[in-house]
């Protein structure tokens, strides 16, 4: 019979978890689809991934086009929906040129192509007859999109674009499922006709042969190497391209936002320019999401082990304490435990705000395009800096096993640490989020009304003045007080730096020159947004025992920790009092107390499964020791007693010590 060692953890919790389960999946539905596939990932022998750090980059790579196009047989034949689909390539839990097909080369052509051009390369995507790539970033510019080199030139002659890479750093870089698969690719250039330029779009470029997958003429492309961590994310063939006056017809540039006719003329829809920019905002609000995916998992790892191993303070030979019971270990863990419940919430509401947009783009309406953006680029920004810091913290609170491979953390670390890079790096980002924020600011007095996340900025007077209501230590679990706090932090960091900005003649200026208090601006607007967004999650009906409880300390718990690591900002805008900041604390270790029961319970709550995790401190039923100990047996250096090379190096300097030592 399996022995639960956690069993005395989960008697103790305090809520119903099965209904706990499905606020995490967001539905019933959700959380029936996710389950049921991640047993049927789980099941299958053909997923299995336990032996990737083994494998050199060619095997590992082969093994990932065999599971991919296992995925592919198994979606056709089981007939799974668009959801299922997605869900099963996430239990998979193996980047792969899949990701960018379906996650960016698919949305570029859903977002940016015209109802024609959708018709045509949509069905021959979603069948995978051709398998595409997004192909922006180059060796000299990534974050500087303007700065892209490759042209798209228009031939009126021909009706046709000529792709052209006219320098070495013009040489597509990066781009995921380029370097050995991608058949197509939209590929980011500035367009040039009639001798004029008209800035960056997409097209569609044939990168190889559908008959011998040979790259087409005038094309050289191939992957840029290994990455960071083994296995990891060398699954992914990042690749190189250049094009050699690569001609394509002129119906292939992506044509929603501009239009090239016949005779070369650039005609502007009424669409925005920015809306090339588009896939990227799909993309960013998906990476939200995921950010409490991976924070959750190195989470739930942590929080089993730290239940399950025990140091110090045994009494009369009785049992040691077990680590999750120390204040400091409680004051790592718990913050993250609720960070990944906090960027789940916000994942949700990014959700509803997508689509909210969508609609209103449909209908012609772009009002929210610039909020959006923020809110994206912000919230990426913030997640994933604050996931992989998580995951790595994780990896110090299960001690020295956190940094055995089998303990799952530092392979999720390799995957995950460059989502703080791609779709935008963090910084660049969050100045585009303060841009924005000083644009809101310039506009108060102009009778402009501040909206959605930024609102609260249209009570600025009240907020520049208003002073904390906390007089003990529970007024910090009012919500109404944690917003005030944050909104005033929040407004009165950005008017300061509005302020300083007016200072200089020339705005550019100022705003290199006080570009990183600009980003502490941004992160305080963000934190703001996620604050709010939990908040106003435990303001709707949440079925289940003690259910909203649990999120109701956890939405503090991350609030207040948020606080007391951002303390300087709060007592330096004079929005709390040092008295109110130790009061802060006061309450967070209390709260601590009441998570701590809870704990377990709360990250079966993500409902991963063992194959999922891959992680042997992590497992369910918490027996850790044996299955280390029998772990340790597989390593291919445990095939023989003595290793290979041991009589060529080793020995020799063993025996010429004997002999110094016998002369
Ligand atoms: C992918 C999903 C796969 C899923 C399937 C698998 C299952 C697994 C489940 C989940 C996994 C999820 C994780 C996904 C894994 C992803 C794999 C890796 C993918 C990585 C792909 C890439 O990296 S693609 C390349 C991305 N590159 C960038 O992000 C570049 C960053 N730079 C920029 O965005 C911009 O150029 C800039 C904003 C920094 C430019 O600044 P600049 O000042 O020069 O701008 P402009 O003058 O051009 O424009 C200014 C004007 O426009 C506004 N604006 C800028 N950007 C946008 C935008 N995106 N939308 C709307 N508006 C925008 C800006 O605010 C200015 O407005 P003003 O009013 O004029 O001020
Ligand atoms: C794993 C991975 C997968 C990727 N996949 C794709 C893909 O599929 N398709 C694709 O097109 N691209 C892809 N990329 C590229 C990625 O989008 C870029 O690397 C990213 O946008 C960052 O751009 P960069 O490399 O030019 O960084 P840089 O901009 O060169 O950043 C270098 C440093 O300069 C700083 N910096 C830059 N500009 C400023 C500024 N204005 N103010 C202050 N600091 C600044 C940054 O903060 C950073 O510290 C991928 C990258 C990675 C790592």
């Amino acid at each position: 019979m399996e022995v639960d060692h956690l069993a005395d953890e989960r008697s103790k919790a305090q809520f119903d978890v099965e209904e706990m389960k499905i606020v995490w999946a967001g539905s019933r539905h959700a959380f029936q689809v996710s389950d049921r596939i991640a047993r049927l990932v789980a099941s299958d022998p053909a997923f299995q991934k336990d032996h990737r750090a083994r494998l050199g980059r060619k095997e590992l790579f082969k093994n990932t086009l065999r599971k991919a196009a296992y995925a592919w047989k198994r979606i056709n034949e089981l007939r799974l929906t668009e959801e299922e689909a997605s869900r099963l390539r996430f239990f998979v839990d193996e980047p792969a040129f899949t990701d960018l097909h379906w996650g960016m080369f698919v949305p570029a052509i859903k977002g940016q192509g015209t109802e024609e051009q959708q018709q045509k390369w949509l069905p021959l995507a979603h069948k995978m007859q051709i398998i595409g790539c997004y192909a922006q970033t180059e060796l000299g510019h990534g974050s500087n999109v303007q700065g892209l080199e490759t042209t798209a030139t228009f031939d009126p002659q021909t009706d046709e674009f000529i792709i052209h890479s006219p320098t070495l750093t013009s040489s597509k870089w990066w781009p995921g499922g380029l370097g050995k698969v991608a058949t197509h690719g939209v590929i980011y250039a500035r367009l040039l006709t009639n001798g004029q330029e008209h800035g960056v779009h997409g097209f569609i470029v044939q990168i190889r042969s559908l008959d011998d997958h040979l790259p087409l003429p005038g094309i050289t492309v191939g992957d840029i190497g290994i990455k960071f961590g083994s296995g990891a994310y060398n699954t992914m063939d990042n690749g190189v391209l250049r094009f050699d006056q690569v001609r394509i017809p002129r119906n292939q540039m992506l044509m929603r936002v501009s239009q090239v006719t016949r005779e070369g003329k650039v005609v502007q829809s009424d669409v925005p320019r920015q809306l090339v920019y588009g896939t990227m905002v799909f993309v960013r609000k998906t990476i939200v999401g995921d950010a409490s995916n991976a924070l959750s998992r190195a989470v739930c790892i942590a929080t089993r082990y730290s239940a399950v191993r025990r140091q110090f303070g045994s009494q009369k030979g009785g049992l040691e304490t077990q680590v999750i019971d120390y204040k400091t270990q409680q004051n790592r863990l718990f913050p993250l435990l609720a960070s990944a419940y906090a960027f789940r919430v916000v994942g949700e509401w990014m959700e509803w705000l997508y689509t909210d947009v969508t609609q209103r783009l449909k209908a012609n309406d772009f009002s929210t395009l610039p909020e959006v953006h923020a809110c994206t680029a912000g919230l990426k920004s913030l997640t994933t800096s604050a996931t992989a810091d998580g995951i790595e913290e994780c990896r110090k609170l299960c001690g020295g096993h956190g940094y055995l491979h089998s303990s799952g953390l530092p392979e999720l670390f390799a995957v995950y640490v460059p989502a703080c890079t791609y779709e935008g790096d963090n910084i660049v980002l969050l100045l585009q989020v303060a841009r924005f924020l000083m644009k809101t600011v310039s506009q108060l007095g102009s009778g402009k009304k501040a909206v959605g996340t930024t609102a609260y900025m249209g009570r600025v007077e009240q907020l520049m003045q208003c002073r904390c209501d906390v007089q003990n230590a529970e007024d910090w679990l009012k919500p109404s007080i944690v917003m005030e706090a944050f909104e005033a932090r929040a407004t009165r960091m950005s008017v300061a730096c509005a302020r300083n900005l007016s200072k200089f003649g020339n705005q550019e200026e100022g705003f290199l020159e006080l570009s990183a208090d600009l980003v502490e601006v941004a992160v305080a607007h963000c934190q703001l947004i996620v604050v709010s967004k939990f908040i106003e999650k435990l303001q709707q009906d949440i079925p289940g025992k003690g259910v909203k409880n649990q999120l109701e300390n956890l939405c503090s718990v991350y609030a207040l920790n948020i606080l007391h690591k951002h303390l300087g900002d709060f007592l330096s805008t004079g929005c709390i009092t040092p008295m109110q900041a130790s009061l802060a604390n006061d309450q967070l270790r209390s709260l601590y107390s009441q998570v701590r029961p809870n704990a377990v319970a709360l990250v079966d709550a993500f409902n991963y499964t063992d194959h999922f995790l891959s992680s042997i401190l992590g497992r369910y039923d918490g027996n850790v020791y044996p299955k280390l100990y029998e772990d340790a047996w597989k390593d291919p250096l445990n095939d023989s007693i003595v290793p290979d090379g041991f009589h060529e190096y080793v020995q020799p300097i063993l025996k010429q010590q004997l002999r110094n030592a016998k002369l």
